[in-house]
């Protein structure tokens, strides 16, 4: 098995306490690994640190990256976004080209949005402001944003966390077809134990200022 990082020996400290010691586990590539753990165990912390190891490149003996520094999105909890946000979804959803030196989308950029539009099912709303959008849509339109990014590895932090049930579900079978399909690995930060029986290949869990990664067997197949 192929691991996207490899993490061995790491401690993390925060200010007043130690809050992982000598950490060490694997992430699967092409997988789905959630991780899981108690409120305040240090899911947040171990990701951010993880990317900015990635994006310094520091600690390099504690953690091993099987990717480049632009090759991993993260995707934060669904942020408030206001009724008057003014971007129109299309708009929104190409902000997250890596590589936009003009104002405007060139005509290959044009192409990869509509088919990331129609991938994600937003293209009939494309034009609809995101602030009018339904939590559903909008954590929609935050994955076709990391899509066009064109991300390694894709992290998502609590992404269901406001959604109902079926759109819940909405959302990881669509993550599920399309980190196939673009060969993404995803890391998934959630609570929510219905949906780690239902779409987890790998459970990372943290307690105890360590962690172990425990494979599981997602109901749901592609
Ligand atoms: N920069 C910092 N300075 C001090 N304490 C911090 C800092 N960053 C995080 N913490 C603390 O580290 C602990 C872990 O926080 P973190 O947000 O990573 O937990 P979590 O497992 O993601 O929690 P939740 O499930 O509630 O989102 C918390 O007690 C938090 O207050």
């Amino acid at each position: 098995m192929e691991n996207i990082i490899s993490v061995n020996g790491l401690d993390i400290d925060l200010p007043d306490r130690r809050l992982f010691e000598n950490l060490a586990f694997d992430i699967p590539k092409g997988a789905l690994t959630v991780i899981t753990g108690e409120n305040g165990v240090g899911k947040t912390t171990l990701v951010k640190h993880l990317l900015r190891d990635l994006k310094t490149n520091s600690h390099r003996h504690f953690i091993n990256f099987s990717i480049k520094r632009d090759e991993a999105f993260y995707m934060p909890q669904i942020r408030n976004i206001d009724d008057d946000y003014p971007l129109a979804i299309k708009d929104f959803v190409a902000l997250g080209f890596k590589h936009r030196i003009l104002p405007w989308n060139s005509k290959k950029m044009n192409t990869t949005l509509e088919q990331t539009l129609m991938e994600t099912r937003l293209i009939g709303l494309k034009n609809n402001p995101l602030g009018k959008a339904s939590g559903g849509e909008k954590q929609r339109a935050y994955l076709a944003q990391a899509l066009c990014f064109d991300p390694k590895l894709l992290i998502l932090d609590e992404a269901t966390a406001n959604l109902d049930i079926s759109s819940k579900h909405e959302l990881l079978q669509l993550l599920k077809k399309l980190m196939k399909k673009h060969d993404i690995t995803v890391l998934f930060i959630t609570h929510d134990n219905e949906l780690i029986e239902e779409y987890a290949d790998y459970e990372l869990h943290l307690a105890n200022r360590s962690g172990k990664l425990i494979k599981k067997e997602a109901k749901f197949h592609v």
